[in-house]
């Protein structure tokens, strides 16, 4: 299940101070990186000093604390720098569904790190570091459909849509999957670097093969502060800046979807609240405005009532409204009655945490599981029980957009 060096001795940790590392992503060396990039800030890491195959089931949060607490608790650490993100870290992909297979924490051999300005390198062992290969190009892309057809989704879309009005539910969020075969091995490196330079503003982010520009923040702990950024309801953008503009007060003025931000808020709401002991939510969502669609944003902070680590404030928010719906319990089961499909990491939480339970979780979105020359993309909408499927095939085919990219440059 796990293979930990710090099972059978303490690792030993190693964090130092380094000068300007320039592009973090051009320091990873191969085909199995570890990222969580924004505005040129974050991590990065290579190689493997630990790893767990999280396994399903409604404890596999507390299972994950577990094994965390064991293997980076028990760490020797040599911290010059003492900064979230330094000593020890572990990136980890939950999936979405708790039930599913698939969930994982890595604690990389190096973790290379820009914050606040400063920067600085952790290794853990003494053995040589793998050393760089050169980044590999995909060819060709192909693509097919995943689990159902687009006019198939389209239906699924009204049948939601149906329910939703005939009371059974509030809210749902339904997601498609599109396979893409490569000419060649798919190499992360080339894809992390695409989306960090076409998506800035949003965390580009690679572990264990789930691979995505996401541009929604599921949590960050510093300390006791908390922040999220909750994004519900979409437009894709429009083809010229008169359009795009007239698009955005739409969004802004649109009852569906300030319902459906509204599900969102709530959902975080009422789950940040009791871990809490002040919580900040604004009355008016914001524009966020990306290359490919624009959405509905509400920026909230807090500060928690005692020590729980970001891995368990994660564990309280997941699935937020804003992937899975509302009521909670009842939109999961329609997503697995509707979809058809498993998921996997998408729309799950993915982020880092350190040993003092620091760290920055998002919500796997914009995102696909690559594997060689494969690669499964994902994309979702919430439905509302006015949703239209013409529309919500458009807005699921404007997301696919950001992994397409990757992929094709
Ligand atoms: C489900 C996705 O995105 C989510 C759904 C949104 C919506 O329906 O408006 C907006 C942002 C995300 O919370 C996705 O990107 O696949």
């Amino acid at each position: 299940m796990s293979v930990a060096l710090g099972e059978t001795r303490p690792l030993p940790v190693r964090t130092t101070p380094v000068g300007d590392p320039g592009d973090l992503l051009a320091a990873l060396p191969g085909i199995a990186p570890y990222a969580w990039i924004r505005n040129g800030e974050g991590l990065v890491g290579w190689g493997e000093a630990a790893r767990a195959a999280v396994p399903p089931g409604p404890g596999r949060f507390a299972w994950a604390r577990e094994w965390l607490a064991g293997v980076l608790g028990d760490a020797q650490v040599d911290d010059a720098v003492r900064h979230p993100g330094s000593g020890p870290v572990a990136f980890g992909s939950f999936t979405f569904d708790e039930d599913a297979h698939g969930s994982v924490l890595v604690v990389p051999r190096a973790v290379l790190v820009r914050r606040d300005g400063q920067a600085w390198l952790t290794t853990i062992g003494d053995a040589p570091l793998e050393t760089s290969s050169p980044i590999g190009h995909p060819g060709r892309i192909s693509y097919g459909d995943g689990s159902l057809t687009a006019p198939e989704w389209e239906r699924v879309v009204a049948r939601a849509a149906r329910r939703i009005r005939e009371g059974e539910l509030e809210k749902v969020v339904l997601a498609r999957d599109l396979v893409a075969v490569a000419e060649h091995p798919i190499d992360v490196r080339l894809l992390l670097a695409r989306l960090a330079r076409r998506y800035p503003e949003c965390y580009t982010f690679s572990v264990a093969g789930m691979v995505g520009a996401t541009p929604e923040l599921l949590i960050r702990r510093t300390g006791q502060e908390i922040e999220s950024l909750v994004l519900a309801g979409t437009t894709p953008r429009g083809s010229s800046q008169a359009d795009d503009v007239a698009r955005g007060a739409a969004l802004l003025a649109s009852a569906k979807d300030r319902h459906e931000h509204e599900c969102a808020i709530a959902s975080v709401r009422e789950t940040l609240a009791p871990l809490c002991s002040s919580l900040t939510t604004p009355d008016e969502p914001e524009l966020l405005t990306l290359p490919n669609v624009q959405h509905l944003a509400s920026h909230v902070t807090g500060r928690l009532a005692d020590g729980a680590s970001v891995l368990d404030v994660v564990a309280a928010m997941h699935p937020t409204a804003a992937v899975g719906g509302t009521p909670t319990k009842t939109a999961i089961e329609v997503i697995r009655e509707l979809e058809g499909m498993d998921r996997a990491g998408y729309a799950g939480p993915v982020g880092w945490i350190d040993a003092h339970g620091d760290g920055e979780w998002g919500i796997a979105l914009r995102s696909g599981v690559v594997d060689g020359r494969r690669a499964r993309l994902f994309a979702g909408c919430g439905i509302m029980g006015d949703s239209d499927p013409a529309s919500e095939l458009a807005e699921a085919q404007a997301k696919f957009r950001v992994m397409q990219y990757a992929l094709e440059g």
